[in-house]
């Protein structure tokens, strides 16, 4: 059993139902050592033989059997595997990846071995130090002359150690001086053991091996050695795997450095979209904070005042009163703290200060719907104190209405006692603090409410409650609706709720509406930028056919083809987000200072959660718009690829 052998090797190529026979069934077998030149007539299918041993090829009838195994059972894995770790290819036009340097070109091979990151680099070293381009190892491909190219392209094949070196016509494009340095190349690589089958058309090229085979008409009309083979070498040691990730990764960032400045326009581009669409959410967040802000300012929104929903035809006013058991109902709804007696009375009240009086329409207790921030100066009432609104003060001390605190007011009240007979309340009261008239509102606690009608013996209840939400202000609307849920015996609603928690929460939902639909609009430039991916990455897949011919050719499996496009994409959707996020917080830091000095609120409010959502939205785009382009390069045609033009 030879090394490797060939059985009645078969192939056709078809235009339309037309057959072209090409090989008309082809014996040979070749050992380790060997200097095989296969000469033949252009078109006679030297090269269709080659892409058939070295596994490019799968299209034919026969058998290839290496060491005993027959390549015909192979999967597509195990024929990228037998071209990784088994064949060299060496071409006639180099075929070398132009946006690499000579040593990344070497690299690439190496990268599908198992050796470490440094053994790599110093084999690749070694091997351009070998065929004597020690000194031009940074260089890129299209720095290079031909010998040079073609030296490239043997250290390469060299790289992971096959056994076999497939060379089509390597000296096609040489001239003589360089043709005879390149046949000593190929010969020292036979003498090292190895099998080497060279495709020619120069008689003088076949006569430096050791055997010349023929082909004329798909057979071979001359099997000849004319040398004694060399020894055969070593069996090759080195494992290898497909392109990983990483490296990948790495080619797809080389490749774009080589594409600067398109792929900077693209970059530019994608990132408009996730632009506006993290400033759209930076200034939803921004809006709906400066407008619950205000709202907060002006009142505590997780407070509800309760009253029972009397008819107006009512005049029973102990009906319109809470009683225990209204409180305890209260105090049980989920949310609900603090449930605390209110009282408040509209007309008959007045205050006295010296000789000056000031009536008042609307007189509470002090309860948490009034805000202790609308008190501009001194405290919230304790007992026996007043607080007054401003509006109130100013009729008692026009110039001074902040002199009143600390001092002490007659509030007189008139109502009627137990016997309906009109009576007025009289008592003094210390001023506690000014309040604005329109967030706050002149109170006295409860306790001291009560006390002023006790004086007369007059009993109160309260006629109306307050309550406080706990946690979020989204917490109020379901307490509302627990609370308009009680229902009484006409199937009315037993309670009426003022408060603006739950306007503030609808208010909310809205906001968020609006900004949800104008960040979906600011996402239509989205579709916009993976449209433009896909475009770019198609030319891109177009523009690197013969690499992926030169890659498949190496031994790259279709899954690292696809993504070394993937991983473009990747990169094309993070360049563009963190390019877009950093316009983004730029724009949010002008527009903030602006509204710092304007409103005193930072308008533009671009959260983590923001960034993290452009981020991926970005990055998922790219990848999605990559598939079919992704797809579509994995699935070349290795031949053809390597024949593109
Ligand atoms: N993909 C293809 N479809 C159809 N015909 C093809 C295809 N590839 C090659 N052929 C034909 O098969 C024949 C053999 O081609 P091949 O390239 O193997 O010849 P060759 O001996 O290497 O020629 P040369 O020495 O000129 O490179 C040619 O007639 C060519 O036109």
């Amino acid at each position: 059993m030879a090394y490797l052998e060939l059985h009645d090797i078969q192939k056709s190529y078809y235009l339309g139902s037309e057959e072209f026979p090409v090989l008309k069934g082809l014996n040979l077998s070749f050992e380790q050592g060997e200097f095989v030149s296969i000469l033949g007539e252009s078109g006679g299918g030297k090269t269709t033989l080659m892409n058939i041993i070295g596994g490019l090829d799968s299209n034919y009838t026969g058998d290839v059997v290496l060491n005993g195994n027959s390549l015909r059972h192979d999967t597509n894995k195990q024929l990228d595997a037998y071209r990784r770790q088994t064949i060299g290819f060496i071409f006639q036009n180099f075929n070398l990846i132009s946006h690499l340097t000579v040593l990344q070109n070497v690299m690439v091979s190496l990268e599908m071995t198992t050796l470490s990151r440094k053994q790599q680099e110093e084999r690749a070293h070694q091997l351009l130090e070998q065929v004597g381009l020690k000194e031009h190892v940074k260089k890129f491909p299209n720095q290079l002359s031909g010998g040079q190219k073609q030296r490239v392209a043997i250290a390469r094949a060299l790289a992971s150690d096959p056994e076999i070196i497939i060379a089509d016509e390597p000296t096609g494009a040489l001239d003589s001086q360089n043709t005879q340095e390149i046949l000593e190349l190929l010969d020292q690589i036979a003498t090292d053991g190895k099998l080497v089958i060279t495709v020619t058309h120069s008689q003088t090229v076949a006569d430096f091996g050791t055997r010349i085979v023929r082909l004329t008409d798909g057979k071979i009309s001359e099997d000849k050695q004319i040398k004694e083979p060399y020894k055969a070498g070593n069996e090759n040691e080195l494992t290898t795997h497909t392109l990983k990730f990483g490296a990948t990764l790495k080619m797809a960032l080389e490749n774009m450095r080589y594409n600067l400045k398109r792929n900077i326009l693209i970059i530019i581009g994608a990132a408009i979209g996730i632009f506006s669409v993290i400033v759209m959410l930076g200034l939803g967040n921004g809006v709906q904070g400066y407008i619950n802000h205000e709202i907060y300012s002006q009142v505590n929104p997780n407070a509800l005042q309760i009253t029972k929903n009397v008819s107006s035809d009512n005049t029973d006013v102990n009906k319109s009163n809470m009683q225990t058991k209204d409180k305890n109902r209260l105090e049980k709804i989920k949310h609900v703290k603090n449930v605390q007696n209110g009282f408040y009375v509209q007309g008959g009240s007045q205050l006295r200060l010296g000789k000056q009086t000031a009536a008042i329409s609307f007189m509470q207790t002090f309860n948490p719907t009034i805000l202790k921030k609308s008190i501009t100066k001194g405290d919230a009432p304790k007992g026996n104190e007043i607080l007054l609104t401003k509006e109130i003060a100013a009729k008692l001390n026009k110039k001074h209405p902040y002199s009143l605190i600390g001092k002490k007011i007659i509030f007189y009240q008139n109502t009627l006692n137990k016997q309906k007979r009109p009576v007025t309340l009289s008592k003094t009261l210390k001023v506690s603090g000014i309040a604005k008239a329109n967030t706050g509102s002149t109170s006295v606690t409860y306790q001291t409410m009560k006390s002023i009608y006790g004086s007369k013996n007059i009993s109160i209840k309260p006629n109306f409650l307050t309550l406080e939400v706990t946690g979020s202000v989204e917490n109020v609307k379901p307490v509302q609706n627990k609370i308009k849920a009680f229902k009484n015996s006409k199937n009315k609603a037993q309670y009426m709720i003022t408060g603006v928690g739950g306007f503030v929460d609808t208010l909310n939902t809205y906001i968020n509406l609006a900004v949800n639909v104008l960040a979906t609009i600011a996402g239509i430039s989205l579709l916009v930028s993976a449209i433009m991916i896909i475009v770019v990455l198609y030319i891109s897949v177009s523009e690197r056919t013969k690499e992926i011919g030169i890659l498949r050719a190496l031994g790259t499996s279709k899954g690292s083809i696809r993504n070394l496009f993937f991983s473009e994409a990747f990169f094309i959707g993070l360049f563009s987000s963190v390019l877009a996020i950093i316009l983004a917080e730029g724009l949010a830091a002008i527009a903030n200072h602006i509204a710092e000095s304007g409103i005193n609120y930072q308008i533009m409010q671009i959260s983590t959660g923001n960034i993290l959502f452009g981020l991926i939205i970005s990055i998922a785009i790219s990848l999605l718009a990559a598939l079919a382009p992704a797809g579509k390069a994995a699935r070349l045609d290795p031949i053809e690829s390597l024949s593109y033009e």
